[in-house]
């Protein structure tokens, strides 16, 4: 992998999630600054667990998360997440979403303006600034989404099956936008998805986990990620193919 990033090491050692003493997860993983590691496993296994603690709304049961070093508390500013179903304030406008952390970051007047706009303007939403949220489709308030997180200026964005609830067409864009915002960030990106070829196009690594508590299966290095012309090699169909057979054992023993 060819980066210059040098902050948003995540370390998961040992670290065990859960609910009311009932373990949900129990994974350790290093990951590099600035990699692409996608999330695949079994329904209910815990992929939305591990993501909740690294954004410090979970507190481990056990082990440690690190970014870059330090332990993952509450309200953690490195970490930010984006969900599948949007959470926009539906009554701010597209801008005023985005504006929403650069005034906590202390940005006030024009300059609070134009970095909103420089935000929304990468994620190709430029003509839509004053847009309410309602008045936007499910992709365009995804692309919001990510505008407003790139806006917490992040060392690790954690997605959480960010694309599932959008018509295929528009998925297929999304990929391609956060391959082009990840090519100008090099940010780090922990993903969960539940569609295989979502997770072979954009990963550095794919992370298989076991059925819950979620553990580390298997973990698969991808040749060429963000190549989209890579779908059409034999190596990725194998690839493929041992992965949703790994996904329907894991089905048929649950
Ligand atoms: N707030 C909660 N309270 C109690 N149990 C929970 C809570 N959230 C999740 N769980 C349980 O923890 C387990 C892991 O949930 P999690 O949402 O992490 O799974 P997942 O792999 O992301 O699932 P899916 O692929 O279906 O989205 C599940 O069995 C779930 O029922």
């Amino acid at each position: 992998m060819t980066t210059t990033t040098t902050t948003g090491a995540v370390k998961l050692e040992n670290l065990q999630l859960g609910y009311g003493g009932k373990l949900s997860a129990n994974v350790s993983l290093d990951i590099e600054p600035g990699e692409v590691v996608v999330f695949l496993g079994p329904s209910g296994c815990g992929k939305s667990t591990i993501l909740r603690a690294l954004a410090g709304l979970l507190k481990p049961m056990g082990g440690r998360a690190t970014v870059d070093g330090r332990e993952v508390a509450g309200n953690e500013a490195h970490c930010a997440m984006v969900f599948q179903e949007d959470a926009l304030f539906p009554w701010r406008t597209a801008r005023k979403n985005v504006e929403f952390p650069l005034r906590i970051r202390g940005l006030r007047g024009q300059e609070l303006k134009s970095e909103a706009t420089r935000y929304l303007e990468q994620v190709a939403l430029g003509d839509y600034l004053d847009h309410l949220p309602g008045h936007l489709s499910g992709g365009m308030r995804q692309r919001v989404q990510l505008a407003r997180t790139l806006a917490c200026e992040p060392r690790v964005i954690l997605m959480d099956e960010p694309f599932g609830a959008l018509d295929a067409q528009t998925r297929l864009d999304m990929q391609q936008l956060l391959i082009s915002v990840w090519e100008r960030s090099r940010l780090t990106i922990l993903f969960v998805t539940h569609d295989v070829d979502e997770a072979l196009l954009l990963a550095d690594r794919v992370v298989l986990l076991t059925q819950r508590p979620a553990t580390v299966a298997d973990v698969i290095e991808i040749e060429n990620p963000r190549d989209p012309s890579a779908q059409f090699q034999e190596s990725y169909r194998l690839r493929r193919r041992s992965i949703l057979d790994f996904l329907g054992g894991s089905a048929a023993r649950a």
